[in-house]
């Protein structure tokens, strides 16, 4: 066994466990697809600019299962909302528009986790996107998309418009509105603390229905998603 084998096991076993404490049902093939997409975030950052996380620990914790968090509150909305196979409400594949995805986070996290998700990952850069992209194709993944563009430019309308450490919630909602599906679609910001401010400055036609706290294995820090939808 190398040392990269043993490091990999090591961070292998963290993912577990950190999956274990969030109560979120992964199968060994997606468990080892997060692995291989943590190698290639590893491998592929200083070509690509995707992070300035270099420890490959550091980015277990503040990408991998920071983004896992949202997963089981991602699961239980398009359960609710009855979006998916076998939803009955709307049986084709659920649409979701990852934000400034940069390297894929959380969009490929979710879309590994969420195989029913049609994941579009959109970013400015246009290397990023293309890492998306590349990274879909390793990892075999048929529901994720790099998309190049500006998400103000974007035409096609999605059930859910999700974001990470992106823009503010007005000026999120403001670029993405036209990406949103109405009326059923919604907005999933993923924050620190709890942004009352940024709450406070929405548009009045949008409305806040959840500020849902989460809480990321291994990080000692706030998070929080805002759940937001066009009030009517
Ligand atoms: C701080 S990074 C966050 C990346 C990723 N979501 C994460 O959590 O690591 C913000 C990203 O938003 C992208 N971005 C900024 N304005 C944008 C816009 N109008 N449309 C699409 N992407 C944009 C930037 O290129 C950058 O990759």
């Amino acid at each position: 066994m190398t040392a990269t084998d043993t490091g990999r096991d090591a961070l292998s076993a963290r993912l577990e466990s950190g999956a274990q404490a969030l109560a979120l049902d992964l199968s060994a093939a997606q468990r080892a697809q997060l692995m291989d997409f943590l190698a290639l975030l590893q491998k592929w950052n200083a070509v690509y600019n995707l992070t300035a996380v270099r420890d490959p620990g550091e980015m277990l914790t503040q990408h991998l299962l920071d983004s896992l968090a949202a997963v089981a509150p991602l699961r239980r909305h398009v359960h609710a909302a009855g979006l998916g196979a076998g939803g009955g409400m709307r049986p084709e594949t659920v649409r979701l528009l990852d934000v400034g995805s940069g390297g894929g986070l959380p969009g490929v996290v979710f879309a590994i986790c969420c195989p029913e998700v049609a994941v579009h990952c959109v970013d400015a850069v246009g290397k990023k996107a293309a890492f998306v992209q590349q990274a879909a194709l390793t990892l075999g993944l048929r529901n994720v998309h790099g998309v190049h563009a500006r998400v103000e430019a974007l035409n096609a309308r999605f059930d859910l418009v999700s974001c990470r450490a992106f823009a503010s919630l007005p000026d999120f909602v403001r670029w993405s509105r036209t990406a949103l599906a109405e009326p059923h679609g919604v907005w999933l910001a993923m924050k620190g603390r709890h942004p009352a401010d940024e709450i406070a400055a929405l548009p009045a036609d949008v409305q806040v229905f959840h500020v849902e706290p989460l809480a990321v294995p291994g990080l000692d820090a706030e998070r929080c998603i805002v759940w937001m939808r066009p009030a009517v």
